[in-house]
């Protein structure tokens, strides 16, 4: 069997005890090690509470290497650890597509992601559309399909989940070029840098999407024992200090209802100030009122 488990998001103990009870049979544990972190514990805590071994899978090892994962599953227990949920932002549907083809049974067990406990920052889930990724940009790669997400979860007035990148296990271009397998410390993305990316897109593609004004909410360390929010504008945001990974970032939409704006409010250091720009920011993000077709409009 190939356990897909979902960790949670922050401490050894979120995992569940149906997922705890299932590590114990398995004679391979794989931690996925490039998505995300598991914040407050590192691996030889959650080896000493598994009472197992764990062997820490990078995405060569998931996207190129899964034949290692997978040998012998079909007759002995193996799990895929994952921190959050197993199908939460970044999708295991790979390695399970892959189990099936061989015929090797699969059983996932689930757990919070941050695709729900975003919930937390006080916007109502229902109300989000498309999340979407911020990578880190580089001086010839600055990706920006992301944009035309963001400005259609606005156009229906849909608040946007931005995911942060993290890099975990990276080459320098050098270091790949050479075939020298020397890894760069890790690094996570900030709010700040997050917001100065979207501020630079915005400049450069003009439509906008969303302007320096238009409000956010940076969620930091979901579910940690220092989780914190901050409401601002996203021009605000890209002076703000949001202190140690996991961070992601919630652009309003146009819809804010307003028992989610009073949640948001604790977390704004000027309550009036963000207020106004939460209205201002819906009254500019208005679609044109419709206006059914008139005889003459029509063709006939
Ligand atoms: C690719 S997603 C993986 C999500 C994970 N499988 C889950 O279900 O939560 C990783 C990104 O989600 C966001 N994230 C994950 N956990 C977070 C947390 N506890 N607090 C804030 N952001 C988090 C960060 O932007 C991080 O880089």
């Amino acid at each position: 069997m190939l356990y897909l488990i979902g960790l949670g998001l922050s401490y050894k103990s979120d995992i569940t005890v149906r997922g705890l009870e299932a590590i114990k049979k398995c004679s391979r544990v794989y931690l996925e090690h490039y998505t995300s972190i598991l914040m407050a514990a590192s691996q030889e805590e959650l080896e000493s509470y598994y009472g197992k071994e764990i062997i820490l899978a990078d995405r060569e090892l998931v996207e190129t290497g899964s034949k290692q994962i997978l040998n012998n599953a079909d007759k002995e227990d193996v799990a895929f650890l994952v921190v959050g949920d197993p199908f939460g932002a970044t999708t295991h549907t790979d390695l399970v597509l892959r189990a099936k083809r061989e015929a090797i049974p699969v059983e996932i067990i689930h757990n919070a992601s941050v695709m729900n406990a975003v919930g937390a920052c006080g916007l109502q889930l229902y109300n989000f559309g498309q999340t979407v990724s911020m990578v880190f940009f580089t001086d010839n790669w600055r990706p920006d399909s992301w944009y035309d997400k963001i400005w259609e979860n606005r156009k229906i007035g849909l608040h946007t989940l931005v995911l942060l990148d993290i890099k975990v296990k990276e080459q320098s271009i050098e270091n790949m070029a050479r075939g020298r397998l020397i890894y760069e410390p890790p690094r996570y993305m900030s709010i700040a840098q997050c917001c100065e990316q979207l501020l630079e897109i915005e400049e450069k593609r003009g439509t906008k999407a969303y302007t320096p004004d238009t409000p956010a909410v940076a969620i930091s360390r979901l579910g940690s024992s220092s989780q914190s929010f901050k409401s601002g504008t996203i021009s605000e945001l890209a002076n703000y200090d949001s202190g140690e990974p996991l961070h992601s970032l919630v652009i309003l939409g146009r819809q804010c209802h307003e028992l989610e704006l009073e949640y948001l409010l604790e977390f704004a250091d000027d309550k009036e100030k963000f207020g106004k720009d939460v209205a201002n920011d819906q009254e500019y993000f208005k679609p044109a009122a419709w206006v059914p077709p008139t005889e003459d409009d029509s063709d006939e």
